[in-house]
């Protein structure tokens, strides 16, 4: 396949990858395979429980007495604590930046834009942007310091980082602001060795979909059960696969190849045949499916008017 790709391979082994998010769903799955890989892992989240059984699974999952594990509780919503949390995963490595860092931390509450309170709506940028970016931000700083050649720095977004549609006016805008994030410092990153790369995942039968499924408008359930979803683990590989080649944009199946294709603005491209097949098929076929969502929206008009009643929205 040479003659389409000249991208450069990764080997986990041997290496300091910092996964946030690393005690549930897609950080966990990704954390586990890296350790079966060699990698020494580090992961943050809030929650200690959930740490605490990550670190039992990663153990199991452990193929040399010399890897180094650790899991650390850290809210990684502001500047501050984020780069104490990456300080404090770096100490077990004598304060030596990762060779990766993968921010899969975030959560989603889907719900109709005029019930979203003020909170809602900065919630939607602190769980969905700022829980990534200020880590970006502060390993990128370390990594500088230090003069590290050849790091790389994998952020999660979504589909809905690709496009979106009713449910999610709190989310996707902060979904699509790290695909921002990430085609800025592709260019920026030059200046420093560093590859800035970016997952684009569709539904993740994970903890937090269970949870986030708890407050969905059921019209909106509708609208993605044309996405099959994948489990954790498999997320987790198809990010790895994307994240060893050197895909700046990844994703993990069909449909999001579609829309990554379609809405490829600068970023480099991943591969130079597929692309345009799947382009011509999102120019031709993505019409198509949105008529169907704004079918779907359009039929529930009434039920949410109702809805809105019922909940003495009117006042
Ligand atoms: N599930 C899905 O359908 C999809 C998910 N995604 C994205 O993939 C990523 C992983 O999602 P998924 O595996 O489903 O989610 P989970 O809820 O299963 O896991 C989320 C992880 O992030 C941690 N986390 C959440 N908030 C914070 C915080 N403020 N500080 C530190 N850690 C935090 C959680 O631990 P704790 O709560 O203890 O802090 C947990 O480890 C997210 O960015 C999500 O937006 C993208 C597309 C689809
Ligand atoms: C030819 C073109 C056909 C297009 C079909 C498209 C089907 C789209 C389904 C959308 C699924 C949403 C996934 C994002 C999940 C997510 O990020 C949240 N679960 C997190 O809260």
């Amino acid at each position: 396949m040479f003659v389409f790709s000249f991208k450069k391979g990764w080997n986990p082994d041997g290496k300091h990858c910092y996964v946030t998010g690393g005690s549930s769903g897609l950080g966990l799955a990704l954390a586990k395979i890296l350790v079966a890989k060699g990698a020494h892992v580090s992961i943050v989240a809030r929650d200690q429980a959930k740490l605490d059984a990550a670190l039992v699974e990663m153990e199991a999952a452990r193929v040399s007495p010399s890897q180094k594990l650790q899991a650390k509780s850290a809210d990684l919503l502001s500047a501050t604590a984020s780069t104490a949390a990456l300080e404090a995963v770096c100490e077990l490595h004598d304060g030596a930046a990762p060779d990766a860092v993968f921010t899969c931390a975030g959560s989603s509450k889907p719900m109709f834009f005029v019930e979203m309170t003020e909170q809602d709506m900065k919630d939607g940028m602190d769980y969905g942007y700022w829980v990534q970016a200020w880590t970006v931000w502060a390993v990128t700083k370390m990594l500088v310091k230090q003069k590290k050649r050849g790091a790389k720095i994998c952020m999660v977004s979504s589909m809905l980082g690709l496009m979106s549609f009713a449910g999610y006016a709190s989310y996707a805008p902060a979904k699509h602001a790290l695909r921002g994030l990430a085609d800025t410092l592709q260019s920026e990153f030059m200046l420093y060795d560093i590859e800035s790369q970016i997952f684009f995942p569709p539904t993740i039968y994970s903890p937090g979909y269970v949870t986030e499924n708890k407050t969905k408008p059921d019209v909106i359930k509708k609208i993605e059960g044309t996405d099959e979803g994948l489990t954790p683990e498999q997320a987790a590989q198809g990010m790895l696969k994307g994240f060893v080649r050197g895909d700046n944009h990844i994703s993990a199946d069909l449909l999001t190849d579609i829309f990554r294709a379609g809405t490829r603005g600068s970023a480099p491209r991943v591969n130079f045949v597929f692309e345009a097949i799947y382009d011509f098929i999102s120019y031709v076929g993505v019409p198509i499916w949105r008529r169907s969502v704004d079918g779907a929206i359009r039929g529930h008009r009434e039920e949410h008017d109702k809805y809105l009643h019922l909940r003495g929205f009117f006042g």
